[in-house]
């Protein structure tokens, strides 16, 4: 069984309620989406076919103990969920970057899932697997990228659905990078007494000048 992958590499994980911890990222080829905002084109083609163990070597030569399945979209890719379990049985904490479009619930229980839900200046909003929202667990964070007002109170309009399930460190919101200035954000989410994490992208914040391998 193998996969397409884009890179794999050590860095400080940027995104999520994880920022600020190392990771080792492991970014697979090829999107069903087209964010219009999408600040990682180069992994929709291209990369390396993989087998599993091949990847569980190269990612203990890191020495870290968490990982983060991104992409691209992990979740196109059949052999992800078997690549997340075999990282789970080694004891790898393991946390999944997904678009919200696919079945979350193929993955193993372990895994922390990270799902975007698109707002309207994705392009992507229709794609949203809604009945996802069902299967999230408390270990689980939804995001929203927002880079206008209508974004912002689309998020808004959808936290009702959330509240039950994703407690407020749990809810990010994300300024669309280049395009919303995160102090806007920051502000609108203080007026409207928002119960939610502002997440700003820490490996852009340390590494401004590189797009990939960060
Ligand atoms: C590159 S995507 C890969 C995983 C998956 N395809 C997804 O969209 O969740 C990882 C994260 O980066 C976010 N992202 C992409 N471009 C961005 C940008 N310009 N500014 C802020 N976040 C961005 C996505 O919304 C997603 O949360
Ligand atoms: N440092 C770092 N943190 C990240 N968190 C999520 C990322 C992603 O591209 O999914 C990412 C990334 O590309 N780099
Ligand atoms: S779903 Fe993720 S990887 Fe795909 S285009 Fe959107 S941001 Fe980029
Ligand atoms: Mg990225």
């Amino acid at each position: 069984m193998s996969l397409t992958i884009s890179e794999i590499f050590h860095s400080i994980q940027g995104e999520s309620s994880w920022a600020g911890l190392p990771f080792v990222f492991v970014r697979l080829t090829g999107c069903n989406l087209r964010c219009r905002y999408c600040d990682t084109r180069y992994a929709y083609d291209g990369g390396q076919p993989m087998t599993v163990d091949a990847i569980l070597q190269r990612i203990a030569a890191f020495g870290c103990p968490r990982v983060l399945l991104t992409g691209g979209e992990p979740l196109l890719q059949g052999t992800t969920p078997q690549l997340a379990e075999a990282l789970s049985d080694r004891g790898y904490t393991v946390t999944v970057e997904t678009n919200g479009s696919l079945d979350i619930g193929v993955l193993d229980a372990r895994c922390h899932r990270i799902m975007d839900i698109k707002c309207p200046s994705s392009g992507m909003q229709h794609h949203q697997r809604w009945a996802n929202l069902d299967l999230l667990a408390p270990g689980d964070e939804v995001k929203f990228v927002v880079a206008d007002r209508d974004d912002f109170q689309y998020a808004l309009d959808i936290l009702p659905r959330l509240a039950a399930r994703q407690a407020a460190e749990r809810i990010l919101f994300s300024p669309a990078q280049g395009i919303l200035p995160p102090r806007q954000l920051a502000d609108w989410l203080l007026a409207t007494r928002t119960e939610a994490r502002l997440q700003l992208q820490l490996h852009k914040i340390l590494w401004p000048d590189q797009d990939r391998g960060v």
